[in-house]
């Protein structure tokens, strides 16, 4: 049965302020499983279920897979679907919310796009060995962005200090029910060994992209002391992310020190 029917089936009506845009297409699922190339010992977290067309592609892989969806009202479409497989875990729970996510899991999602700035630092804290996950193309742009580029940011320095990306591929709009206006990018993030207090590390990283076309001696006013002799004449923006991650040590020793 397509997603469409399931959906007709059970009279669910879509809430698009919970980013329900479902894949109707299931040969995108199986391509994102392909990439995820999983086997039966591993532990496979999926953010936001939907009407389980990416789950099922998951569950037939043998995997371990814990799926989570914040709307209980899909409930019967995904136990329909995913009865059969014992290796599935259904959590109707908001993500954000979780309390028990094991660590060294690989996250497999198209997640809500409203909430993706902060599903990137969920799947950064809970620690995903690997995380592929589409989002909106644009967003897509920013994660994977370096230094110069327009689209270098925040989002781009924070989950490429902790993660190794890379592009998959693109995903038209017309591969959803109902078609989004935007397009998608499914990108693959691999889990770098980096160990920093990521509270501490996103406060530095949101100060000198504050005020994104100035300087960092602009942005790191209050604590110009801390960085003598180092050159604060570039932007945020022209910095590699290794040396973002010099200039937070520099400052985190530094007010470690102050507090005695
Ligand atoms: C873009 S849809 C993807 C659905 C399905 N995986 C697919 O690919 O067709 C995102 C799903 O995330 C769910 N969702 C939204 N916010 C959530 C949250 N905070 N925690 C868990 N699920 C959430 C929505 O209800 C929706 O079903």
């Amino acid at each position: 049965m397509k997603t469409s029917d399931y959906l007709k089936k059970y009279g669910v009506r879509l809430k698009k302020h919970l980013g329900q845009v479902f894949l109707s297409d299931d040969r995108i699922a199986k391509r994102i499983v392909k990439a995820a190339d999983l086997t039966p010992e591993d532990v496979v977290v999926e953010i936001g279920a939907g009407a389980g067309t990416l789950t099922e592609e998951l569950a037939k892989t043998g995997a371990r897979v814990i799926a989570y969806e914040i709307d209980e009202s899909l409930a019967p479409i995904l136990r329909e679907r995913l009865s059969k497989y014992p290796n599935v875990e259904l959590r109707f729970e908001d993500f954000l919310k979780a309390k028990d996510v094991p660590e060294g899991a690989i996250c497999v999602s198209n997640i809500p796009y409203s909430i993706t700035g902060l599903l990137m630092e969920k799947i950064i804290e809970w620690k995903f060995k690997r995380a592929i996950v589409m989002v909106q193309k644009e967003v897509g742009e920013r994660i994977l962005a370096k230094p110069g580029k327009k689209t270098y940011g925040y989002l781009s320095v924070v989950v490429q200090t902790f993660y190794e990306v890379k592009k998959l591929f693109d995903v038209s709009r017309s591969c959803f029910v109902p078609n989004p206006e935007v397009d998608s990018t499914v990108v693959d993030l691999k889990r770098k060994p980096v160990d920093l207090d990521f509270e501490k590390f996103k406060k530095f990283v949101s100060m000198i992209f504050a005020k994104k076309r100035k300087t960092l001696k602009n942005n790191l006013k209050p604590f110009l002391s801390i960085f003598e002799g180092v050159d604060l004449s570039r932007r945020a923006e022209q910095l590699t992310v290794e040396e973002i991650v010099e200039l937070y040590e520099k400052w985190r020793r530094a007010l470690e020190c102050s507090r005695g």
